[in-house]
């Protein structure tokens, strides 16, 4: 795992979010579901998305959102991530849902926030969901996915 000081090289433009294992992710956005979705022989249709009103967010119990990072992040070569959320957020009956981070990737990151309590749970824009923790990965090729922005 990378520490404080090799991660400040990697990514200066999250030096303000550097942590000594990681790096801080902040809410952007809240989005909901607005249609169907599949994926058949890995064919994507992804559902819909509407995103709610900010900058606070009202999470409904038992309601699944995606949730978006506010700052794009570029993965370099080499590099592979793992997300995990603020604990505070675990406290509140709150899970961040996350996936690994690809080297080469460059875009938004989305996560799937659910409120698993049976009361509401507000969150705003800018307050921090989650931690990215960092790996060297050896002989790595680069993601070009679906998900890539150029
Ligand atoms: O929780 C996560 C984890 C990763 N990513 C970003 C970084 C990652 O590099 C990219 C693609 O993730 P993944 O490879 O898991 O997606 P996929 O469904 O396999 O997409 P593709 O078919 O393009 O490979 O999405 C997220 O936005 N959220």
């Amino acid at each position: 795992m990378m520490g404080e000081e090799e991660l400040i090289k990697l990514f200066p433009e999250f030096s303000d979010s550097i942590q000594p294992s990681g790096i801080d992710l902040a809410l952007d956005e809240i989005l909901i579901q607005k249609s169907e979705g599949s994926l058949i022989d890995n064919e994507k249709n992804i559902p819909k998305i509407q995103s709610l009103k900010g900058p606070i967010y009202t999470l409904k119990p038992h309601t699944a959102y995606l949730a978006t990072i506010d700052k794009k992040i570029k993965i370099p070569k080499g590099y592979s991530m793992l997300y995990l959320p603020r604990s505070t957020l675990l406290r509140s009956f709150v899970s961040v849902q996350t996936a690994v981070g690809d080297p080469g990737f460059y875009g938004t990151l989305t996560f799937l926030i659910v409120n698993h309590g049976d009361f509401e749970y507000k969150l705003k824009k800018g307050d921090r969901i989650a931690q990215a923790v960092i790996f060297p990965v050896k002989g790595s090729g680069e993601y070009n996915g679906f998900y890539q922005e150029k």
